[in-house]
């Protein structure tokens, strides 16, 4: 990608979110009734949820491109086994499906890429086997590791305690199938809990679908047996995919919009801006649109990304032009998505010509010249998505396996390309 010729001025369109969009399909499925879904995500983590549910026997219609569902839903009966399913690169279709195969009799064995079986599923492996059903881990990687063989046939639900510190999705899977357990569910969190905005994402959402969680403290969710209410669902547009276009703005000097999303988001992540802004951008947050100027100028910053951790590579990239340096923390739990994320920022940064300094819990960049390089994106679409914005200001900046954005963007390099597109129109004058 040859750098920009001149600053952008454009509005964008993202996908819908796939965090809403995966939790929207999975109570859509247990509801008993005919739901729909408007402004999906499609891509390969919401198509991989999609898919699993049909295994299980819920209907599932896709019209416009997929961007609008009919789900059929299954009241959570679900049919017996033996099933095996793929959640393939998809940490929200694994740490949400388990808990929604332990309603059922099984055996249902889960599965996924050989970069999701190195992630984190002892949290809801434990907390289902505390709940009654039967958990068979590690088979083949260890425990705590997919594949994972699920039996439901004795889940009653009732009280668990589970780890937050490692993901807030392990709580969110289990509160998402909570309802639909005998005796419902009563959920204390350990640790200090880390993306605490998905949290609130899940209970809105299952509020969207009819049902109530009872929050007595900060840390515990309760949540009585009850029916999902089949509903008519609209999926916004997805705050983490916004974040590039809304950096590249910064980093470039340009202006974009982002419209659909805006001030009311519920998305952790559409608080980046607020980090641009601390940088030096300037920065609209309105009801329905979100835009970001730059102004040529980037200061250093040193911020806690622990509620919006997806960002931590966004704000990276930023910092690689800023006038002086940056540090991210609060972001151990990144070593745990797609790939290790701390380990790869810094690596991919280094191999640009910068000074990174690598921390347990984050990195600090001191910014300088890029040189030409071919960024390894280590199976992880954010690496891909946030280290292009490089090359809108450095030549020879290339992406390895840039198709890995399929995983929530598949039209990534097509939308980063209308940066490119002259100068929208200014207000008539006067
Ligand atoms: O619940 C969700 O939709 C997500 C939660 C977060 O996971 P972690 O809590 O593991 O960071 C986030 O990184 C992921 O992209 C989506
Ligand atoms: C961590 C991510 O996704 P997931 O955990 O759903 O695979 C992500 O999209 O950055």
């Amino acid at each position: 990608m040859a750098p920009l010729e001149r600053p952008p001025d454009v509005t964008v369109t993202v996908p819908g979110s796939k965090s809403f969009t995966n939790r929207a399909l999975v109570l859509a499925a247990l509801a008993d009734g005919t739901s729909t879904l408007h402004g999906a995500l499609v891509a390969d983590d919401t198509e991989a949820m999609a898919a699993a549910l049909e295994q299980l026997g819920v209907g599932i219609e896709r019209h416009d491109g997929g961007r609008r569902l009919v789900v059929h839903g299954l009241g959570g009966r679900l049919p017996a086994g033996p099933l095996r399913i793929d959640a393939r690169l998809s940490g929200t279709t694994a740490r949400f499906l388990l808990p929604v195969l332990a309603l059922g009799s099984g055996p249902y064995v889960l599965d996924g890429r050989a970069p999701l079986r190195r992630r984190p599923m002892g949290p809801t492996v434990d907390a289902l086997r505390a709940l009654g059903a039967e958990v068979d881990d590690g088979a083949e990687t260890g425990p705590g590791h997919l594949p994972v063989t699920v039996r439901g046939l004795g889940t009653r639900g009732g009280a668990t305690a589970v780890p937050a510190d490692l993901s807030s999705q392990f709580v969110s899977g289990l509160l998402l199938a909570a309802p639909a357990m005998p005796e419902g569910l009563d959920l204390t969190m350990l640790g200090a809990a880390v993306s605490r905005p998905y949290l609130t994402m899940t209970t809105a959402t299952m509020a969207a679908f009819g049902v109530e969680v009872e929050r007595p403290s900060p840390d515990r969710f309760v949540v009585a047996p009850a029916s999902y209410r089949a509903t008519a669902y609209g999926v916004e547009p997805d705050a983490s995919a916004a974040s590039y276009f809304l950096a590249a703005a910064a980093l470039t000097g340009g202006r974009v919009r982002v419209a659909g999303l805006g001030a009311g988001s519920l998305q952790g992540d559409i608080r980046v801006v607020a980090v641009l802004e601390q940088m030096g951008a300037e920065v609209e947050l309105a009801d329905d649109s979100v835009e970001v100027r730059g102004t040529g100028q980037l200061r250093g910053v040193d911020v806690d990304l622990a509620d919006l951790p997806d960002m931590a590579q966004t704000i990276a990239v930023v910092a690689a032009f800023a006038d002086g340096p940056t540090t991210v923390r609060g972001v151990e739990l990144i070593r745990h998505h797609e790939t290790d994320r701390i380990a790869a920022v810094v690596a991919e940064l280094r191999r640009c010509g910068l000074t990174v300094h690598e921390r347990r819990d984050g990195f600090t960049i001191e910014p300088g010249p890029l040189r030409p390089a071919r960024i390894e994106t280590y199976d992880d679409h954010r690496m891909a998505m946030s280290f292009a914005l490089l090359g809108l200001r450095a030549p020879g900046i290339e992406i390895a396996d840039p198709g890995c954005v399929a995983k929530t963007f598949p039209d990534y390099f097509a939308t980063l390309d209308q940066l490119r597109r002259p100068a929208e129109p200014g207000p008539e004058p006067e």
